[in-house]
């Protein structure tokens, strides 16, 4: 294995308190050219910043059959997705090269993230780069809910104009019931009470309230409560299925219910009977247990059975999951989630990992002799001895280790080595009982 054999030259963008001299560039050790994949329409600013640092970057449009996925994992160091790939431990498993995987989105439950975590590769996603978008667009539909003004658009479209005030509100003095109080949650909360509504939220842990707005103990106490139910949790096992024929029937009579979360969260043909007989006036659907891989497929009962009894309803919104959609959040998400891969290939900072110990060092300075070590392990005991032990020759110049259930990761920056002390170092450190990944970066 040559010095030569890696063919990126990248640099610390963290510079020392301690010194004025320069961060070091550096490059990764035993990996040849870096390939990157990135799918579903991964935002230019992204694509950009992973070109500059001199990667091949591929980037698809639209998210991949299984199959196709395999083949072309096999090749890369990182992939970038949103929310439809689906990185299962199979797909995760033909992955050979993968060192990182970016979510260019905020789910990440479309990631087997333990399994990528069990092979030492880092999950990183953007957490709230979107969550003014999504906040935002439930305003809107709240008051298009209220006003039905899906369904008036619609009849003038068709040439039918049929003004009406029967059913139509005002939000001014209504009560929105938020599930889930998180990034997005509590955005939205100040949104409507900006526009004269009552806020009550329901979420597992206890949450400082924005403005005047109430956390309810219960989920049926915010559903007996609220004449809109928004939902804002993450797909979890627990909330898979949360709100069914039960839940909708505690919902108040002439309310109306918005999901912009998780298609699996809401259970739709309950949702279908209830506005069928005029239990809820009207819903707000963004997301859909089954979605469309690209733009221009059809979205009908193939896809999920119940789609034309959906589509009939009155006074239901349907979009194409658009709620992080915004030329805003696509352009945050790309530079922060682009940013998170380059810093993790170059340098190793795993910081702002969803499934990772996260770790990081002050930038090495501009010498030649000096390389970064960073070896993700499975967590057992005197793993750190062994490691020192072989490192005990060497001047650390400095070292940081930590884990996160099963697994750690260590980082030690090494001065004063050769060629020759390298290869020895990189060879006796990946060949360790606990080695997951070993990676050298000069
Ligand atoms: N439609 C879109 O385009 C779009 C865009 C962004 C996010 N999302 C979805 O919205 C979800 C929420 O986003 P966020 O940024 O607000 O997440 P977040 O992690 O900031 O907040 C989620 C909140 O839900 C709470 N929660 C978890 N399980 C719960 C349960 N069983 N009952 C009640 N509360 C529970 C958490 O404690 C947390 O406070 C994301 O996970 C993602 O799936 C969709
Ligand atoms: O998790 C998210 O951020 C949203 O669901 C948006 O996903 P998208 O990037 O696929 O639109």
């Amino acid at each position: 294995m040559s010095l030569e054999v890696a063919s990126t030259v990248v640099r610390l963008t963290r510079s020392s308190s301690f010194t004025h001299s320069h961060p070091k560039a550096l490059k990764p050790f035993d990996s040849g050219e870096i390939k990157i994949l990135l799918l579903e329409n991964v935002n230019q600013r992204g694509i950009s910043l992973l070109e500059k640092e001199g990667y091949q970057v591929e980037s698809i449009k639209k998210a991949l059959p299984e199959d196709v996925l395999i083949e072309k994992i096999r090749d890369v160091h990182a992939i970038g997705i949103r929310s439809k790939t689906k990185l299962t431990k199979k797909v995760i498993q033909e992955a050979k090269k993968l060192l990182v995987i970016g979510c260019f989105c905020i789910g990440t439950n479309q990631v087997d993230l333990e399994a990528a975590a069990n092979r030492g590769i880092a999950v990183f996603n953007s957490p709230f780069s979107n969550s003014r978008s999504v906040a935002e667009l439930i305003i809107a539909e709240i008051i298009s809910l209220s006003r039905q003004l899906g369904d008036r658009n619609i009849e003038l479209h068709q040439g039918n104009w049929n003004k009406v005030s029967s059913q139509c509100y005002e939000i001014r003095g209504k009560t929105l019931g938020i599930v889930g109080y998180g990034h997005i949650g509590s955005q939205l909360s100040v949104l409507a009470e900006a526009m004269g509504m009552t806020v009550f939220f329901h979420d597992i842990i206890q949450l400082m309230p924005m403005g005047t707005a109430k956390q309810v103990n219960t989920l049926y106490e915010l559903l007996e409560r609220s004449d809109f139910v928004s939902l804002h949790v993450p797909e979890t096992e627990e909330t898979k299925n949360m709100i069914g024929e039960e839940e909708i029937a505690r919902m108040k009579k002439g309310s109306y219910l918005i999901n912009a979360s998780r298609g699996t969260i809401v259970q739709i043909p309950p949702l279908i009977k209830a506005l069928q007989n005029g239990h809820l006036l009207g819903a707000a659907i963004d997301v859909f247990p089954k979605e469309p891989a690209s733009n221009g497929q059809f979205y009908n009962n193939e896809l999920n059975s119940w789609t034309s009894d959906l589509l009939a309803c009155k006074n239901v919104i349907l979009t194409p999951h658009i709620g992080g959609s915004t030329e805003e959040a696509q352009y945050m998400i790309g530079a922060e989630v682009g940013a998170a891969i380059i810093k993790y290939i170059n340098c190793g900072t795993s910081i702002g990992a969803v499934n990772f110990p996260e770790i990081d060092l002050r930038a090495i300075q501009d010498t030649d002799k000096t390389i970064r070590l960073l070896f993700c392990h499975y967590n057992v005991p005197g793993v750190l001895r062994e490691i020192n032990e072989i490192l005990s020759d060497h001047n650390v110049d400095k070292q940081y280790s930590d884990s996160r259930g099963n697994i750690a990761y260590m980082m030690a920056d090494i001065s004063n080595v050769d060629d020759q002390d390298i290869r020895k170092i990189y060879e006796t450190v990946s060949s360790n009982r606990a080695n997951i990944s070993t990676r050298i970066v000069y």
